[in-house]
């Protein structure tokens, strides 16, 4: 059977989305691994589960060898107690329906019916131990698979987030691939349950009446191509909502969340999101009401179709027994062992069913691994052992997918002991030159030489330990005041460097933290009990104490007192002077501050368009002295009034 039910091309007509377009909501390119899997046939799946069980078990091995191997053991052990319990069972209908006076009958089947009896025994037992060994596995695999993801999330380069196919790829694989992988352990071990169960009743079956046996696969198919068929569309229409989900997901958040809570209401776009939420959902539900009418229509035929092979087991079952090719309690125990088969059958065919589909968004997970572990820059390289100068040579580069290099061939040198400040209009490249620098991105072209040496033949964790960067956009961490300062060099250990206070107090952050509630030990989270939030301004104080409490031999600040007041910024600035033994490398728009830099360079729609100091610059006129004068102007406007 090769069946596809493939999700449309691009250039059919979508009845999915009906008469409400949404023409801004295109796939992102990833869609194209998934849909190729899942444009393979139903053939091919089939083939494929002895692979996913393989999968399965081998991640249940690597989690938990000891309840891997009793989920699986107890489970074939209950399987030859049902055997033994159909076999003993057929011994006690013999003796029953023989000859002779009914006491002397029972008395027969005793022994037999005591064998019975232990054997159901013994069959639940080891089900229960079996169930408790496969409960064990699940949260230790969903910790594994979660430890697996964020190990990777965390280490891929900076660049991939840039790219939305990747972004895409991971929330749809937190979203349910990485949920999936317990549940394809624990559909695999009830698969094994199911199949052992079938095989048990056919074995007994074969032993009583060999030709009952193919009566046992009759009952099956229906039901199994049924449950194949609805968890392929499932999983398909799963992948054609997959973006409108994400953006209504995006929306919801927008709409109950404290950190936008003001703006919305400022803007008054109540109505506006609410509005694009309803476009959405309207689309959304659409195509879930047509999911529902397609499964259930599948259902119903394949429920018709599964009554017509009930029916006709049965008639064989009587043809066997009229000709006289059965004796009468080898068809009772038949009956007996059809309804086993048949809840051992639903219970394979369900697990087949959920495993099927479950692994579809696994392989999402696996493949994502695969792909991010390809952009975890390698950890080996030349060692680093300290700095004294860092050289960017014709250095370019350019985001995905933009026609323009955001850094254009920028060659320009920084030196241990110097204070150079990068500056220039909004967009002209300052942000991406400083993460150059700092490592963060690697050139599209051109060379970075640290001490000498090229960046690319370096240890990229020895390089990145010398650097410190205050980013413009930072992230408000929901931790203590004291750890929001302490990350910036967790791992310090015995290291010398400024205590938490010393940098606190450096980024005139020490007061305010002190008249917190419980000072650093303060939890800046309002969503938590106890937790404090704090102004732009002493947030960005919290940020610059970080970098400082890092005490790295090159830092970088990019608009490091945007938010500050005049006198934390000049405080600021205090610690940000000339020292020997490091570099600092400044990004800032108040041009007042750079006046003291030993090296300025001025970047204009990402190319290098002046260098010096600013005596140098501004007797060199162009953009540098055109932007200082009109900072300026505003300053002596109002001295001379
Ligand atoms: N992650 C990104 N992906 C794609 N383009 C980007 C990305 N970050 C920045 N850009 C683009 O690169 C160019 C340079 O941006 P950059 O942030 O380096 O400028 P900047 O000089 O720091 O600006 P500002 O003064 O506003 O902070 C801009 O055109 C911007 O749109």
């Amino acid at each position: 059977m090769a069946t596809v039910i493939g999700p449309r091309r691009t250039s059919e007509p979508s009845d999915d989305d009906g008469e409400l377009d949404l023409p801004e909501l295109e796939d992102g390119h990833w869609m194209h691994h998934a849909t190729e899997f899942a444009h393979t046939s139903f053939a091919a799946v089939a083939r494929r589960l002895p692979h996913l069980v393989r999968e399965a078990v081998t991640l249940a091995w690597a989690t938990s060898r000891r309840d891997t191997a009793a989920a699986i053991g107890l489970n074939l052990a209950a399987g030859v107690m049902t055997t033994l319990g159909l076999l003993a069972t057929t011994g006690v209908l013999r003796q029953l329906f023989a000859a002779g006076p009914t006491p002397d009958r029972v008395r027969a089947a005793l022994p037999s019916l005591l064998l019975a009896a232990l054997a159901v025994t013994a069959k639940g037992s080891l089900t229960v131990a079996a169930g408790w060994a496969q409960a064990r596995l699940i949260p230790q695999i969903n910790y594994e698979v979660e430890l697996r993801l964020f190990e990777t999330t965390t280490a891929v380069e900076l660049a991939a987030f840039d790219d939305a196919g990747f972004a895409e790829e991971m929330d749809r694989v937190r979203d349910r691939g990485m949920a999936e992988a317990a549940s394809i352990v624990d559909h695999t071990v009830n698969l094994i349950t199911g199949v052992v169960g079938v095989l048990a009743t056919a074995v007994a079956v074969a032993v009583i009446q060999p030709v009952l046996l193919p009566c046992l696969l009759l009952a099956a198919v229906p039901e199994a191509v049924t449950a194949v068929r609805m968890a392929r569309r499932q999983y398909l229409a799963m992948l054609a909502r997959i973006t409108r989900r994400r953006r209504m997901w995006m929306l919801a958040h927008l709409m109950a969340n404290r950190h936008t809570a003001a703006e919305i209401r400022a803007y008054q776009m109540r109505h506006f999101l609410l509005g694009e939420f309803r476009r959405m959902m309207t689309v959304e539900t659409r195509a879930l009401l047509r999911l529902a009418r397609a499964q259930t229509t599948t259902r119903a035929i394949g429920m018709s179709v599964g009554g017509v092979a009930a029916f006709a087991v049965y008639a064989v079952l009587g043809g066997l027994l009229l000709g006289g090719v059965v004796a009468l309690a080898a068809a009772a125990t038949a009956l007996l062992a059809l309804q086993s088969a048949r809840s051992s059958l639903g219970i394979a065919v369900f697990a087949t069913n959920n495993l099927y589909e479950d692994a579809l968004y696994y392989q999402d997970y696996r493949d994502f691994l695969d792909r991010a572990r390809e952009r975890i820059t390698a950890g080996e390289g030349r060692p680093v052992t300290g700095f004294d100068g860092i050289e960017l040579d014709r250095v370019t580069l350019r985001y995905p997918d933009t026609d323009t290099a955001a850094v254009d061939e920028v060659s320009l040198t920084v030196r241990r002991g110097q204070v150079v400040a990068l500056v220039g209009e909004n967009g002209s490249g300052k942000t991406t030159l400083a993460k150059l620098i700092a490592g963060l991105y690697r050139p599209t072209g051109g060379t970075i030489r640290w001490d000498g040496v090229d960046v690319a033949e370096l240890d990229p964790a020895q390089t990145a330990a010398q650097v410190a960067v205050m980013t413009q956009d930072w992230w408000k961490f929901p931790f203590t005041a004291g750890q929001n300062i302490r990350v910036g060099r967790h791992d310090r250990g015995g290291r010398p460097g400024p205590s938490v206070e010393e940098a606190a107090r450096a980024a005139a952050a020490h007061d305010m933290i002190a008249d917190l509630p419980f000072g650093y030990d303060t939890l800046l989270d309002r969503e938590f009990k106890n937790g404090q939030d704090l102004s732009g301004g002493q947030w960005q104080r919290l940020v610059a104490a970080r970098g400082l409490y890092r005490d790295a031999r090159l830092l970088i600040c990019d608009e490091p007192s945007a938010a500050l007041d005049a006198r934390a910024e000049y405080a600021l600035f205090q610690h940000l002077r000339r020292r020997p033994d490091r570099a600092v490398v400044l990004i800032t728009h108040r041009l007042a501050n750079v006046r003291h830099a030993d090296q300025i360079f001025v970047m204009d729609h990402g190319r290098l368009v002046q260098r010096g100091n600013h005596d140098e610059l501004m007797a060199a006129g162009g953009l540098y002295r055109e932007l200082f004068e009109l900072q300026a102007s505003g300053y002596l406007a109002g001295a001379a009034e």
